[in-house]
């Protein structure tokens, strides 16, 4: 095996790939994202699902699953166990945090050929393009793990769950579709059940439907911040809400 391609299998080790903790959603990165998501070159990302021998006319494998704020890609490694059909991307705006996710993902390909094509990882910044990655109606599954609390007044307009984030991820969502949240702040829950509460295009899953929910008890821990917040001691707290059908055109 080339050194190369030696290096690209093995898996990463996070002590190459530290970056500060927060990084500004609103200021400038330099990051490349489509113009529209016909743009998207998804091939590159998920090869193994664009056979280049498709039959013509074979509809193109969509993306349905997106985790915003992915990290470290706990969840895209789960994902890719559970739902091999599937494509899962993670947007992540920390550039090398990105990149030791997309090194993760490598070296588990490398790893067991034919198992984790259907999950990539992408830099991006979800509070400024989302409908530049995904078209209207195209996802069915949407996460919001452990995101970054923000703390301060000021920095509140920094959240990944505010209306006009709601609008976009209602927006990407198919009517029926699941937006899963977790956090071990309870201030922040809050606020995320106040504003899903709040918006015309979402409702919380009824309790009989989220106790049946299976993916929900996986959710606390399978990511990094989730061990992290399990190993201090602090309680993880979960939501599930619903993108309610489209309202009816309002008449001419
Ligand atoms: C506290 S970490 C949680 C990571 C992961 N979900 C987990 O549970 O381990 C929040 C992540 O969201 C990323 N993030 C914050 N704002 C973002 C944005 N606007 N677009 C994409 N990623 C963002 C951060 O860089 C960070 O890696």
């Amino acid at each position: 095996m080339a050194a190369e391609e030696e290096e690209a299998a093995a898996p990463p080790q996070k002590r190459f790939y530290r970056q500060r903790a927060h990084s500004n959603p609103l200021a400038d990165h330099t990051l490349s994202y489509p113009s529209r998501p016909q743009d998207m070159d998804w091939a590159a990302l998920f090869p193994s699902f664009f056979p280049p021998d498709a039959a013509p006319g074979t509809a193109p494998a969509r993306v349905e699953f997106v985790d915003v704020g992915c990290g470290y890609g706990g969840l895209l490694v789960a994902l890719a166990e559970r739902f091999p059909q599937t494509l899962a991307v993670g947007l992540e705006l920390r550039g090398k945090v990105a990149a030791f996710t997309r090194a993760r993902i490598r070296a588990l390909r490398a790893a067991r050929p034919g198992a984790y094509g259907n999950v990539a990882c992408v830099r991006a910044n979800a509070m400024k393009h989302l409908p530049h990655f995904f078209r209207r109606a195209q996802l069915s599954k949407l996460f919001l793990l452990f995101p970054d609390p923000h703390f301060k007044r000021t920095k509140h307009k920094w959240r990944i769950v505010s209306p006009a984030m709601l609008a976009e991820y209602g927006y990407v969502l198919r009517p029926g579709g699941l937006v899963y949240t977790v956090t071990d702040v309870p201030e922040l829950h809050q606020w995320m059940l106040r504003h899903f509460g709040e918006h015309p295009l979402f409702e919380a899953l009824p309790p009989a439907q989220l106790a049946a929910e299976p993916l929900l008890p996986l959710l606390p821990s399978v990511t990094e911040e989730g061990q992290r917040a399990r190993r201090a001691g602090r309680a993880p707290n979960s939501a599930v809400f619903r993108r309610r059908p489209d309202p009816p055109a309002a008449a001419p």
